[in-house]
């Protein structure tokens, strides 16, 4: 089970910001494009490494800051559209064959661009980018937490629901910004009938979960790793789960794991000591995600090979894991079932008895 191998094995992608996953080589020339002077360095490599290494502190508010360069390049249709058609392409290179990409377009407005052609632009590149391959991308519209303009970013999101936006979303720091700030967002996209999910129990813990779901009544839960602080487990391995862990795996609440993006930010110690492991035994609705390709410097098959490594995890439960994140999606319901009998499962076939 090769890095290698694993890419050639449909894939499904539901939290990946668009803004955390250019190419370091495209920052270089959109910043020369669009006069951005702010970048540590021109040198490809080095910028590479420079967001890596900024990433990888342990901590969220550190993490967060490095996205300031990539946001700073993402300032004209033009630009974004680039940006967009390369993530499809990478995503298509990687064998993903469904994927949701967020991206906040409150942080795009700098040099005039409207909240409409933010989006505009970013479903263009993923046409672009997606066209003749096996994938198909869709868009979560994302609202800054720390700011408040929620309302008006879910009313956005229903805006272009016919075009390719699925979903709603809210990031940034967490800590200090709870998901109830935004409730009246959140309940503009419900009375709508649409879907949302919460970056929630990352950086905080089961408050944050508890009020993305039984205050606001999120879909899913971006990360959600904390729901381990809900569950005890005895020398002998046996499990007890309280209300709210409980709650989480009978309703089946999608969790968006991250397993790289989590140990870089600080919601999880290590790999092998990330929650997804006892997530995952105790039969929780798993997925596993990129986060930020380019921060955490991951794709989603390298994510599944560290998995692979770390836990043993075979054909299987990358199955599991896909077909999981699948039925997750907020795509409809007849076209989910599609991509599950006709791309995942055959996709499998020979690999899983
Ligand atoms: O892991 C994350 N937690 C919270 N916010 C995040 C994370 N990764 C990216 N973001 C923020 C930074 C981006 O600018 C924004 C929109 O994609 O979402
Ligand atoms: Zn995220």
């Amino acid at each position: 089970m090769t890095e290698a191998a694993i890419r050639r094995v449909p894939k499904v992608l539901l939290h990946d910001h668009l803004d955390g996953g250019l190419r370091p080589a495209t920052i270089v020339e959109l910043a020369d494009a669009t006069g951005y002077t702010r970048l540590p360095t021109t040198d490809v490599d080095k910028l590479g490494t420079w967001f890596r290494g900024g990433a990888h502190t342990g901590s969220l508010v550190r993490y967060l800051e490095t996205f300031s360069h990539t946001v700073g390049v993402m300032q004209t249709p033009e630009a974004v559209a680039r940006v967009a058609r390369e993530c499809a392409e990478d995503l298509a290179a990687d064998g993903v064959v469904y994927a949701e990409v967020r991206f906040a377009p409150e942080l795009h407005v700098e040099q005039g661009m409207s909240l409409d052609e933010v989006v505009e632009a970013a479903l263009d590149g993923f046409r672009a980018g997606s066209a003749g391959t096996g994938l198909h991308v869709r868009a979560l519209v994302t609202a800054m937490r720390h700011q408040a303009r929620s309302l008006e970013i879910a009313e956005l999101a229903v805006r272009w629901r016919e075009a390719g936006v699925v979903g709603f979303d809210i990031a940034g720091a967490e800590a200090g910004n709870p998901p109830t700030r935004h409730l009246d967002a959140f309940q503009y996209i419900q009375r709508a009938n649409g879907h949302f999910t919460i970056h929630a129990g990352e950086a905080f813990g089961l408050p944050s979960i508890w009020e993305a779901l039984q205050w606001c009544n999120a879909d899913r839960l971006g990360h959600g790793v904390r729901i381990v602080d809900d569950i005890t487990v005895d020398p002998d391995g046996n499990a007890t789960l309280g209300d709210l862990a409980d709650y989480v795996r009978d309703v089946r609440v999608p969790l968006e794991m991250c397993p790289s993006s989590n140990v870089h930010t600080g919601a999880a110690p290590s790999i092998e000591r990330h929650p997804i492991g006892l997530l995952r035994r105790l039969h929780f609705r798993v997925t596993v995600n990129t986060d930020n390709r380019l921060m955490s410097g991951v794709t989603l098959s390298s994510e599944f090979a560290t998995l692979v490594e770390t836990f043993g995890y075979g054909w299987s439960d990358i199955r599991w894991l896909t077909v999981n994140a699948m039925k997750s999606a907020f795509l409809p319901f007849d076209q989910r079932l599609a991509l599950i009998n006709e791309v995942i499962k055959p996709g499998f076939e020979g690999l899983v008895p």
